[in-house]
């Protein structure tokens, strides 16, 4: 077991996806193993928006593809409705992934260039036996005009709109859960607004539940209705959307405000706060995987993992230190000192 405790995950009746314990591990050489994501554990209630964020290599793409057993984690359980996927295997895998669905960071490269609009978004059609009039509905659904659009190939159409295409594809099958990876990452801060609203109305019509990964805390802040922030391979603070935002209570996520322009938070410049990269998930720092980066680091960060524990109103941290904040009080210039010292 990782660390990251399993307090603050709910009955397993109240949601839809529920994650515990998930480790994902990838040879390294040398007999060793990156350990991507190390005990993560989560829930996501029907209808929610869960916002994953953290930096570049943090995990966040490693565990969704674990929500999706593509490929199944190490080790850790993911129900979907109750069901254990990770003890699923062929045809009763492939039915039941049906109702998880995942839309991914460039939308270009993840549609074949050489079929026809109608056949990518038709796929699931086939897949699963469902009438070819769903094809026509989800384009008009994304904002394309199946008329023009079917019959055309990806290279024909603009970033945003082959997102559009993509997610036009995530949905034919009827998910129940949708897994948006970087979803706006790769497009013109522009269409990023309108993908974002493009989601939020579809996870309105279609009655989603989404899981909506971000390295940018300033493109989920928005959207989610709880933000999980995680930090080499671990969940470190949990918390509804706006209080996170409002009152960050691990300095990570501190840090992660701190780098967002005009967040309205009275704190230091996001230089001062954070620098250097993460540490290898080769060899992680001993107790706070953060320590080696937090300006509050103290000895008892180096001997003990912090758990994730409760700081009312729904909020969660794994932090020995973190205190009830307004964000007023980070404005002390702490000093990140860089990885490694
Ligand atoms: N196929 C792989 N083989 C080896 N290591 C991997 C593999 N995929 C990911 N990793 C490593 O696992 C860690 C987590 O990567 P992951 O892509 O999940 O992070 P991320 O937060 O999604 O980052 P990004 O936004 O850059 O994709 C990183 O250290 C990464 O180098």
């Amino acid at each position: 077991m990782a660390g990251s405790g399993s307090a603050h995950l709910r009955p397993a009746d109240q949601v839809v996806l529920r994650v515990q314990d998930l480790v994902v591990e990838f040879p390294a050489g040398g007999g060793r193993h990156v350990r991507a994501v190390s005990g993560v554990g989560f829930d996501v209630a029907r209808g929610e928006t869960l916002g994953i964020v953290g930096e570049s290599g943090c995990g966040k793409s490693s565990t969704a593809r674990a929500l999706m057993q593509l490929p199944p984690p190490r080790a850790g359980s993911v129900r979907l409705d109750g069901v254990e996927l990770t003890a699923l295997r062929g045809e009763e895998l492939r039915r039941t992934r049906r109702r998880l669905q995942m839309i991914f960071q460039d939308p270009i490269s993840s549609l074949n260039p050489r079929r026809r609009v109608r056949d990518i978004v038709a796929e699931g059609t086939r897949v699963w036996g469902l009438g070819a009039g769903r094809v026509d509905e989800m384009l008009e659904a994304v904002g394309l005009d199946p008329a023009t659009a079917a019959v055309r190939r990806p290279h024909e159409f603009s970033g945003g709109q082959c997102q559009r295409i993509s997610i036009a594809r995530a949905l034919v099958p009827e998910p129940e859960v949708v897994i948006c990876d970087e979803p706006v990452s790769a497009l013109d801060v522009s269409v990023q607004a309108q993908i974002l609203g493009l989601l939020e109305d579809l996870k309105e019509r279609y009655r989603l539940t989404l899981v909506f990964i971000a390295h940018d805390l300033a493109v989920v802040k928005n959207i989610s209705d709880r933000i999980l922030v995680m930090y080499l391979g671990k969940v470190c603070e949990l918390a509804p959307g706006s209080a996170l935002v409002e009152r960050p209570a691990h300095p990570y996520t501190r840090a992660l405000l701190a780098a967002i322009p005009r967040s309205g938070l009275n704190l230091p410049p996001a230089d001062r706060l954070i620098s250097g990269e993460p540490p290898s998930p080769v060899t992680p720092p001993s107790g706070c995987r953060f320590r080696t980066r937090c300006p509050k680091a103290a000895a008892r960060c180096a001997a003990e993992e912090p758990v994730m524990r409760p700081l009312g109103g729904d909020r969660w941290v794994a932090c020995h230190f973190a205190e009830e904040s307004d964000g007023r009080a980070w404005g002390d210039g702490g000093q990140v000192t860089p990885t490694g010292t």
